[in-house]
């Protein structure tokens, strides 16, 4: 048995717009989590399920810190949703509308909206095909793909494709093709979208390290950001997503996100379930 944790280790289940966290929270001792016990936790059976586990962890120069794990065991830059979420429950650790932190592609602001949203601002979409990264030097704009995609990156890389009709692809079929196409040396998340209504798209997601989701933060950072490239959108646009509603506004300090955020239990992995994961 892993003597660290002899009554076990706690834990929360939250999720933003569908998009769903187990949340290990490491302030005060050093980080736990493994690849290992990102599998077997994100299994849904023989684990809790999640679509990422995220950490935190303590930070020297923000209020907290924050990494992300998929439930194959690899490892995410972004996570949008998941960061909306902990944003939520640090602000009522500390008695805030706003916080500040750090996550692998650097400091993040959040504050709490008067109805009780959350928005987070994800930085700056990468554009360049070596930040994101892809394999070798294209226009990120027109991705050298069937059906046209844009690269966008935000502090993980997205692949976004503008299709008629986003309820008529096959999400499992196509998303998964694409993550793993060689274009992408780091696989990559896959969003289909199409517009809906001014400034709203209807956008279905594949994540890498995931699959499906019912909703991605950074992929709807990355939708919005693409369709104003593209000409279809303003700079604020309403993503529609199967778990629920996302308000993106790209600014001039970085692409905002806003949505909701729920916390639905509190949970305690027992030792047993730990023993040989840590
Ligand atoms: N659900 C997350 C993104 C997870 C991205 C992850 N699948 C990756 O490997 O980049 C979000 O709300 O932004």
């Amino acid at each position: 048995m892993d003597s660290q944790f002899p009554t076990g280790l706690p834990f929360m289940k939250m999720h933003g717009a569908g998009n769903d966290f187990v949340i290990i929270d490491s302030r005060g001792r050093g980080a736990v989590t493994t690849p290992a016990l990102a599998r077997a936790l994100g299994d849904r059976n023989r684990g809790v399920g999640f679509d990422q586990l995220a950490e935190i962890r303590d930070s020297e120069t923000a209020d907290f810190a924050l990494d992300f794990w998929n439930s194959d065991g690899s490892r995410a830059g972004a996570c949008g949703n998941a960061t909306r979420c902990v944003s939520d429950y640090m602000m009522g650790q500390l008695g805030r509308e706003a916080v500040h932190l750090v996550t692998p592609r650097g400091d993040l602001r959040a504050v709490r909206l008067a109805d009780g949203r959350v928005s987070v601002n994800m930085g700056q979409p990468q554009r360049d095909w070596t930040e994101l990264p892809l394999s070798h030097a294209v226009d990120t704009d027109h991705l050298p793909l069937p059906g046209d995609p844009v690269a966008v990156g935000m502090g993980n890389p997205h692949c976004v494709f503008f299709v008629p009709d986003a309820e008529a692809v096959d999400v499992a079929q196509d998303g998964r093709r694409i993550e793993t196409d060689p274009l992408f040396p780091q696989r990559t998340n896959v969003e289909f979208a199409s517009l809906t209504g001014p400034d709203r798209l209807r956008m279905r997601v594949w994540e890498r390290g995931a699959g499906i989701t019912l909703a991605c933060g950074s992929g709807a950072c990355a939708t919005a950001v693409a369709a104003h490239l593209r000409g279809l959108t303003g700079r604020r646009v309403t993503l529609d997503l199967d778990g629920g509603v996302l308000e993106i506004d790209w600014r001039e300090d970085g692409v905002w996100m806003a949505g909701p955020v729920a916390r639905v239990f509190d949970g305690m992995l027992s030792p047993a379930f730990l023993d040989g994961l840590l």
